[in-house]
């Protein structure tokens, strides 16, 4: 057991918890996540395993540098805290954190700026310390050293990095490799150009003992902790036994491809990290590890070119960064109708987002594992294992002889369109009774909610007149503050032609600084709440078509939102027979957005 620090520092605000209290809330965090979709009712969800050891594991330690402080940044702040006893960082990381902490105190003077902070004149940033172990002879942790990258806010001479180099190394046996960085303007610890000072700039990496060796080099990715990485690695290889053909996208250095080229498979590796995966395939190469083919470019362009040309894979590995995958990935993993999927997720919301549309694309999880990759802090990564199933039906909100509504799923057109595996109409076609079911009207691919199908053709006219006089309600997410309520009355134009469109709006709420707003159109052209609500500034946020493109990063990046932010909540028709209202409830994926807009 942990015993309680005095402070807590941002790297591991659970440390003081129960190790086993800390591994029941990880999988808490999880099954949270899941709750929201109705897709992942059945899913189970194992226990965490012990993580060991749970301190002095940590490989990598990107540290900021303010003063002669060495450390992590105070949580929504740019204050840095001192890391100075940090019990997670392994031995060697440790010391070589404790050799940058004594150098900064104490600069040499021909190392110029590059030992000096950058709000002290000198030109230090951040300290990134990347752990290599080759464990080939002596066991784990056997010869630990350590590759350190120094992150400069701007130039220094060749003879100041030199310097700076040698006063590291000396009297610290386990600096293997320096190495300096110049930062750029991102939020990221290191910029794109890394220029060797010192040493050899790659060493040989080991997972574990008996494993194939990665090739490690300045700032490269790394799990945080071998042991359960190692364990995480296992567990995958075993699942995939007798898989002949595995695609493994977002395959960094290749620790897991090599891993499962070595037990037979072969493995066809995709990255956009092109160093990372060339030296995937150089430590294949040298170790006679046949089976490996590398691709170099974005996981997504490169599937869906591979679903185009009717490829088709035994299993698909994928772990991406946090945000988790987009749309089009989703599609293309299931049109390449893989027997197996391992996904590999660092955060389990967008997991749980990504999964649910899975599912509804047939392939669905039974079963999570999740893992304390990272002890002592709040993080928890998990594998999904998941198979071919019947995607689940359609939600039926309203059916008669006549009329099926349903609640439209994101990511899936009204009709059938080439660019998409399913359609809601095939889905609605699926059901008792509805073989010759046809649209009313239709809802585009990214906008979800109640939508209307006659049970056959002869049935559309008097409902297609109903929707035309009735009251149409959507809930949209809009870049920036609205007035609290407003009118836009706009000629659209539409088969040549400028048709008069009023569109009717007001805000229910300020999210992140923008306005969630319910949005009445008069008339149903296309696209008329979109080209509305950006003809007046506040485009729907997600929209790639009229929105605004750097603020649709931000919030597939920061809040999950992987379409645009729109959903017909209500219509209400003026039947014959008499009213009929329709409502739909805010989607799981539209509610998680929230939820992170307004957490952050
Ligand atoms: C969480 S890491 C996983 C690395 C690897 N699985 C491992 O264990 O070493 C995510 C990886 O995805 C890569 N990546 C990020 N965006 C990508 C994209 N659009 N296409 C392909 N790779 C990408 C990053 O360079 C990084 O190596």
């Amino acid at each position: 057991m942990v015993m309680a620090s005095e402070h807590v520092c941002p790297g591991c605000p659970r440390i003081g918890v129960v190790e086993e209290t800390q591994r029941a809330e990880k999988r808490a965090q999880v099954e949270h996540a899941l709750q929201r979709f109705a897709e992942l009712a059945r899913v189970t969800i194992d226990e965490v395993p012990r993580a060991e050891p749970p301190l002095r594991y940590r490989t990598r330690a990107k540290l900021m540098v303010q003063g002669t402080s060495l450390g992590l940044f105070r949580e929504g702040t740019h204050d840095v805290v001192d890391t100075v006893d940090c019990p997670v960082l392994a031995p060697a990381v440790h010391e070589v954190a404790a050799r940058v902490r004594a150098l900064l105190d104490d600069p040499p003077r021909d190392a110029g700026a590059v030992l000096r902070a950058s709000d002290r004149g000198g030109a230090l940033a951040a300290v990134d310390l990347r752990e290599v172990v080759d464990a080939g002879v002596a066991g784990l942790r056997g010869h630990a050293s350590v590759l350190v990258t120094f992150a400069l806010d701007r130039e220094v001479s060749e003879r100041e990095a030199r310097a700076a180099a040698d006063a590291v190394r000396n009297g610290c046996a386990s600096v293997a490799s320096v190495a300096i960085n110049l930062r750029g303007r991102g939020p990221q610890v290191l910029g794109a150009e890394t220029r060797l000072v010192w040493g050899p700039g790659e060493l040989r990496d080991r997972i574990a003992p008996g494993a194939p060796w990665t090739l490690a080099t300045h700032g490269s990715f790394v799990q945080a902790h071998r042991g359960v990485a190692a364990a995480m690695h296992d567990a995958i290889v075993a699942a995939l036994e007798g898989a002949p053909r595995v695609i493994e996208l977002f395959a960094g250095s290749g620790a897991l491809a090599l891993r499962l080229a070595s037990s037979g498979a072969r493995v066809h590796a995709i990255e956009a990290f092109a160093p990372a995966i060339e030296n995937a395939k150089r430590a294949a190469d040298a170790q006679r590890i046949g089976g490996l083919s590398i691709e170099i470019g974005d996981a997504t362009a490169a599937l869906v070119a591979m679903a185009a040309r009717g490829e088709r894979a035994d299993a698909i590995v994928l772990d991406p960064p946090r945000r988790g995958v987009p749309p089009e990935l989703r599609a293309a993993i299931a049109a390449l109708a893989p027997a197996r999927v391992v996904y590999v997720a660092c955060d389990p919301e967008t997991l749980a987002r990504d999964l649910a549309h899975l599912a509804r694309l047939g392939l669905a999880a039974r079963r999570l594992s999740p893992y304390d990759l990272m002890p002592q802090s709040a993080h928890v990564e998990t594998i999904a294992w998941l198979e071919p199933s019947a995607p689940p039906p359609v939600r039926v909100l309203h059916e008669d002889e006549r009329l099926i509504v349903i609640d439209k799923d994101p990511h899936e057109p009204t009709t059938p369109h080439p660019e998409h595996p399913i359609s809601a109409l095939a889905r609605v076609r699926a059901l008792p009774g509805a073989e010759h079911a046809v649209p009313v009207h239709r809802l585009d691919a990214g906008t979800s909610g109640v939508c209307l199908f006659a049970r056959r053709p002869e049935h559309v006219e008097p409902f297609a007149r109903a929707l035309a006089t009735g009251r149409k309600r959507y809930l949209a997410l809009v870049r920036g503050v609205t007035h609290g309520k407003g009118i836009v009355r706009r000629a659209l134009r539409e088969e040549g032609r400028d048709l008069p469109s009023t569109t009717r709006f007001t805000r229910r709420a300020i999210v992140g600084g923008h306005s969630l707003v319910r949005a009445a159109p008069d008339e149903g052209r296309t696209h008329q709440i979109r080209r509305h609500l950006a003809s007046i500034g506040h485009p729907l946020l997600g929209d790639a078509r009229y929105g605004h493109a750097p603020s649709n990063r931000h919030l597939w990046e920061r809040a999950a939102l992987d379409r645009p932010f729109l959903h017909c909540e209500r219509i209400e028709l003026a039947l014959e027979s008499g009213p009929l209202v329709l409502e739909s409830g805010l989607p799981a994926d539209l509610a998680l957005v929230l939820e992170r807009l307004s957490r952050s």
